[in-house]
């Protein structure tokens, strides 16, 4: 088993125990446990998604956002409607209130038109908008392989993540994520230039995750930055591994002893351009988030004026998706004004 560090001192983690959830995986959890205490961010290795599955994705993204703008717009997010599917434009979300420069394909769990949850127009839940050109060709197959694989990898480091606690390996699972919500992002940042006058900061601003546990497969581009106590600190891309961080609702569960760490991305100024797909797994959409009774060491203080977005999640108590929703609302002003 491996545990060394990335340059950056996130730790690098071999999860291979946890993926064959074999007795050596109480080790691995502790070591995940660690980094979660101390700043949400880790590597994981040895995490079973086939290498050949990765480059297949990657290299059908890079022909997707190669298309022109205008071929792109036949899979706009305003056509996902509720289900908040779709391609947005360079520009189009707004994270901590200004555009981010980047482009992105929203995908998640797909589900029929004629599903249950989707009949009750339930938001973030419906069919993908799958571009389905000929020069496209296993687009889609690939990308709900890849997100079928990372789901499966999604519960396993969640076993880890309860074992780290103290808990079952289960506990997760019997409560929040036996059928979890899964969002997944494909993302580019492109190498060309903000034009003269427009606000953009940054690639992604400075954000949290909202949910338990995110899996980021970035190439080797970089520009992902964490800030951890000792400031922030670059994640760069290290090959063969997915990034790991826990979203608010680890947070709000373990009253602040794990953190949902802010990150964002540099703008690109590689000169190549850059793909990254960060896959949500949270709690399913209409679970009741609470406070995990009776942990160790958990503070459970009102962090909201250290935080980005000066909320206490702490405070926070209601189903994921009102969380979620509430969140949305603000990345996608003007789709929420169409949608919901
Ligand atoms: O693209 C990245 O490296 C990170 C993206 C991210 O933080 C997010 O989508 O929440
Ligand atoms: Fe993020």
């Amino acid at each position: 088993m491996t545990h060394t560090n990335a340059p950056a001192g996130l730790p690098l983690i071999d999860v291979s125990a946890l993926v064959a959830q074999s007795q050596e995986r109480a080790a691995v959890a502790a070591q995940i446990g660690q980094a979660c205490r101390q700043h949400g961010f880790f590597y994981v290795t040895e995490h079973g998604v086939s290498p050949a599955l990765i480059e297949r994705l990657r290299s059908l993204s890079e022909r997707f956002f190669a298309l022109p703008e205008e071929t792109k717009m036949r899979w706009r997010m305003a056509l996902g409607g509720r289900a908040w599917r779709g391609y947005f434009p360079l520009g189009g979300e707004l994270t901590s209130g200004r555009p981010d420069w980047k482009q992105g394909l929203y995908l998640g769990t797909e589900l029929p038109a004629d599903h249950p949850l989707v009949l009750a127009k339930t938001p973030v839940h419906g069919p993908n908008l799958f571009p389905d050109l000929p020069e496209l060709a296993g687009f889609k197959e690939t990308i709900l392989e890849y997100m079928a694989a990372v789901t499966q990898l999604g519960h396993r480091l969640m076993e880890g993540i309860a074992l780290s606690l103290d808990l079952p390996a289960d506990y997760f699972a019997a409560r929040y994520t036996a059928d979890p919500l899964i969002l997944f992002r494909i993302f580019n940042y492109p190498s060309q230039a903000v034009p003269e006058g427009l606000d953009v900061a940054w690639g992604v601003g400075e954000h949290t995750d909202y949910g338990l546990l995110t899996i980021l497969y970035q190439d080797d581009v970089g520009g992902l930055t964490v800030h951890t106590p000792q400031g922030w600190v670059t994640a760069p891309p290290v090959p063969g591994s997915f990034v790991c961080n826990i979203g608010d609702m680890l947070d709000r569960m373990t009253g602040g002893l794990y953190k949902s760490t802010p990150h964002r991305v540099t703008r690109n100024s590689s000169g190549r351009e850059r793909f990254s797909f960060p896959l949500f797994f949270d709690p399913n959409f209409a679970a009741r988030v609470q406070r995990i009774e009776g942990l160790a060491g958990a503070p459970d203080r009102d962090d909201s004026a250290e935080r980005w977005d000066q909320a206490n999640v702490h405070a926070f108590n209601g189903r994921y998706g009102d969380y979620l929703l509430a969140k949305v609302s603000k990345v996608f002003p003007q789709l929420r004004d169409e949608v919901l």
